[in-house]
């Protein structure tokens, strides 16, 4: 077994006149916490939205646990072990807490359309299990005393923690967080830190995009930054915190 999770190599995308990412390439190994930074418009969630299969890519090879890997439908995506949380939050607004997870958790169920139109003895069985499941996850993100209330209910920073059960419920082979501690407070971001070292330590791996550098800076064990769409630097936090160009982009003429 490969101890690559995600090879990507040579991701162009271009909208009309604008090269959204050219020539973008990443290897994340297993039990990594990944970083993806940049400034505004950098190309970030251009990249996710490729892998994750929401934008088809003008080129680019890639490899999920050493097998070729064609991230074409979202579900299709799921299946195949990457889940995502996006940077505006996408959650069942009117469905509870437990039920978004559930809905997370049908990726991995056997017993389908039919089985849950006839209430079948293993559809009930598969159900109970999900809701099971679902209520371990919301607890493991720390928000079960939630589990019944609407998503839109919820604070921002728990919608956030909702949306990682959500995605876990998947049995992700990846993980990929889409500015996670956006719209947050401190004392959110510090709990936030602990989940993901947490999920980091139960064997997962993750791919972070995140304005916050201290937190992407205290949780990578390596990073890709992104400017105009370019790789411009790759390497642990401290690696690239040295580097010319990605100070440039960040405080110099470059920053935008
Ligand atoms: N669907 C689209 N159609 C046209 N242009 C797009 C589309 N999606 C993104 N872009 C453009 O591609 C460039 C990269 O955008 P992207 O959202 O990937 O950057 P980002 O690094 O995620 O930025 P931010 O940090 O602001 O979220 C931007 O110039 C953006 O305007």
């Amino acid at each position: 077994m490969t101890d690559t999770i995600l090879e990507v190599r040579g991701i162009s995308k271009r909208f009309g006149g604008l090269q959204a990412l050219s020539d973008v390439g990443i290897k994340i190994q297993r039990g990594q916490v990944y970083g993806l930074i940049g400034p505004n418009g950098a190309g970030k969630t251009t990249f996710f939205n490729v892998i994750t299969g929401l934008y088809t890519p003008d080129s680019g090879t890639f490899e999920l646990a050493g097998k070729p890997y064609q991230p074409t439908a979202v579900h299709e995506v799921a299946k195949a072990g990457i889940a995502r949380t996006f940077q505006n939050i996408r959650l069942f607004a009117d469905m509870t807490a437990l039920e978004n997870v559930m809905v997370g958790r049908h990726v991995r169920t056997h017993s389908g359309v039919i089985g849950a139109i006839l209430r079948t003895g293993s559809f009930k069985a598969e159900e109970a299990a999900i809701a099971q499941r679902a209520h371990e996850l919301l607890e493991y993100v720390g928000i079960a005393k939630f589990a019944d209330y609407k998503a839109r209910t919820l604070s921002y920073g728990d919608q956030r923690r909702l949306e990682i059960a959500r995605a876990l419920a998947t049995d992700p082979q990846l993980i990929a967080l889409d500015e996670p501690a956006a719209g947050m407070n401190a004392t959110e971001k510090v709990m936030l830190r602990e989940l993901i070292s947490q999920i980091r330590k139960d064997n997962r791996t993750i791919l972070l995009i995140e304005h916050d550098v201290k937190l992407v800076m205290g949780l990578c064990d390596r990073l890709t930054v992104l400017d105009y769409g370019k790789q411009i630097a790759e390497g642990t936090p401290a690696e690239v915190q040295k580097n010319e160009k990605v100070i440039e982009a960040y405080l110099g003429t470059g920053g935008h």
